[in-house]
């Protein structure tokens, strides 16, 4: 069997599936199938020896039926159109989902942020604005962060967008900045906070105990990292975390009785890396794979679970993180094995939930507790939650099935207003 690894290609079959499930008319998939715009931009930096490198960056919006693009931009050196273009698609249906004013955004660079200095990634960051920037706005698109990309760099796009727009100070165009500079509280972390609300709705689904189970996360980065701290805030513990280093390539950290959260965390920030942790045992990734867990959360990159990775894994339930962890094939391997699984634009949709409330917040000029923010954000992870939950009982399909049927509703309604189709 051999997988679907492009995710482009994948997302559009998790819409097609969802239209004919529905039997909505053949131009909703027309028009879903293939981003809305795609810009393609080089982005000349001068290096700190004088050298001049270029580098590609890409900013799709998929749909902008019921507002603006919103989406986050990714550092990585894979970054490529397809996957640009995938991710644009996936934010579509996860404001779909979660009923946010918003079309679907997403955008990248291809490089390797830890091999540029400081003044090189901020020449980076200006660059690719000075090439975007007309197609940015409060009200036409939104970046955030995504992978490799933090609240600095959502700050020196902003700058950016202000100097190039006659000192435009429109905080609502990016999400994610620091709370310093316009951010939201409960931002940074909202995205693995809402993993974890996620997670604590479907193991009570599937019958798990949070309290006793044992689970495993795969990435240690922003949305790994909260996830971990968030599940033990509700009482769980994380006893597996896998993560990738440049030498040593995948690995994993193992302690049955728990992973502790701020000692690793403190680990890490004294270390730049997670590896030498003193608090756990290093495992290989191969065993990080195949361990008994009873809730297995990948958030890394796209294509972790493949089918024959979905073969040997002895879990109960998968809740995904990342964006595209499971690929089409590994889908059907769990679906046979009865792994139940959360679908990523459910399981990660904290992220935009609370950009969105940075987004109100910037226009009304009146900013919210961290606890108003976990509270609104829990409010409206659940409702959606509740009716993705709904659909799977009612068409007897699975969450991801559910899902996208659930969240294709208003973009459809939205699409035939406007007159599309
Ligand atoms: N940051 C956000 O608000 C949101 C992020 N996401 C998704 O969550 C995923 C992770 O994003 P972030 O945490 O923001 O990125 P990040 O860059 O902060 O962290 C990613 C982490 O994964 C690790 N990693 C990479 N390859 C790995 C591998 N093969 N095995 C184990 N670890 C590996 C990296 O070393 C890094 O620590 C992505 O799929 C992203 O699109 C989804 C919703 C919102
Ligand atoms: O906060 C946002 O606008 C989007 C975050 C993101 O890129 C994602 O959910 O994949």
């Amino acid at each position: 069997m051999t997988d679907t690894l492009n995710p482009l290609e994948s997302a559009q079959e998790k819409v097609r599936i969802a239209c004919e499930k529905l039997g909505t008319d053949p131009a909703v998939y027309e028009l879903l199938k293939e981003p809305k715009r795609v810009i393609e931009v080089t982005i000349p930096v001068k290096m700190d020896d004088g050298s001049v490198k270029t580098f590609k960056g890409w900013r799709s919006v998929h749909s902008d039926a019921v507002g603006p693009g919103k989406g986050g931009v990714r550092f990585h050196p894979d970054v490529n159109m397809d996957e640009v273009k995938a991710l644009s698609l996936w934010m579509t249906f996860k404001g779909g989902a979660l009923g946010l004013p918003y079309g679907g955004g997403k955008g990248g660079i291809s490089v390797d942020p830890s091999e540029l200095s400081e003044r090189e990634l901020e020449q980076l960051c200006r660059g690719y604005i000075r090439g975007i920037h007309k197609y940015l706005g409060e009200r036409i698109d939104i970046p955030a962060p995504d992978v490799g990309t933090n609240g600095q760099v959502m700050s020196w796009f902003m700058d950016e967008y202000a100097a190039l727009n006659g000192g435009n100070m429109d905080m609502g165009t990016f999400t994610g900045k620091p709370v310093a500079f316009g951010g939201s509280e409960g931002r940074n972390e909202a995205t693995g906070f809402g993993v974890a609300v996620v997670t604590r709705e479907a193991a009570k689904r599937f019958g798990i105990d949070i309290s006793t189970a044992k689970i495993a996360v795969q990435g240690f980065g922003n949305v790994g990292s909260f996830t971990v701290k968030n599940i033990e805030r509700q009482g769980g513990k994380v006893c597996a975390i896998a993560e990738w280093d440049k030498k040593e390539g995948n690995y994993g950290l193992y302690n049955e009785s728990g992973i502790d959260f701020k000692e690793l965390l403190a680990y890490k920030e004294a270390n730049k890396t997670i590896l030498g942790f003193p608090g756990a045992t290093k495992i290989s990734a191969e065993d990080f794979w195949t361990k008994e867990y009873d809730i297995l959360i990948p958030a890394a990159l796209e294509n972790a679970i493949t089918g024959e990775v979905a073969k040997k894994l002895n879990v109960k339930l998968v809740c995904e993180a990342a964006n595209g962890p499971v690929t089409p094939e590994g889908d059907a391997v769990l679906a046979e094995r009865g792994i139940n699984l959360t679908p990523d634009i459910l399981t990660n949709s904290g992220g935009v939930v609370v950009s969105y409330y940075e987004w109100v917040q910037n226009q009304y000029g009146y900013y919210w507790s961290v606890a108003e923010v976990e509270e609104k954000q829990e409010a409206d992870m659940m409702k959606a939650v509740g009716g993705v939950f709904g659909v799977a009982d009612e068409f007897n399909v699975s969450l991801r099935e559910a899902v996208y049927m659930y969240a294709i509703k208003s973009i459809d309604e939205a699409m035939k207003l406007r007159g599309w189709y």
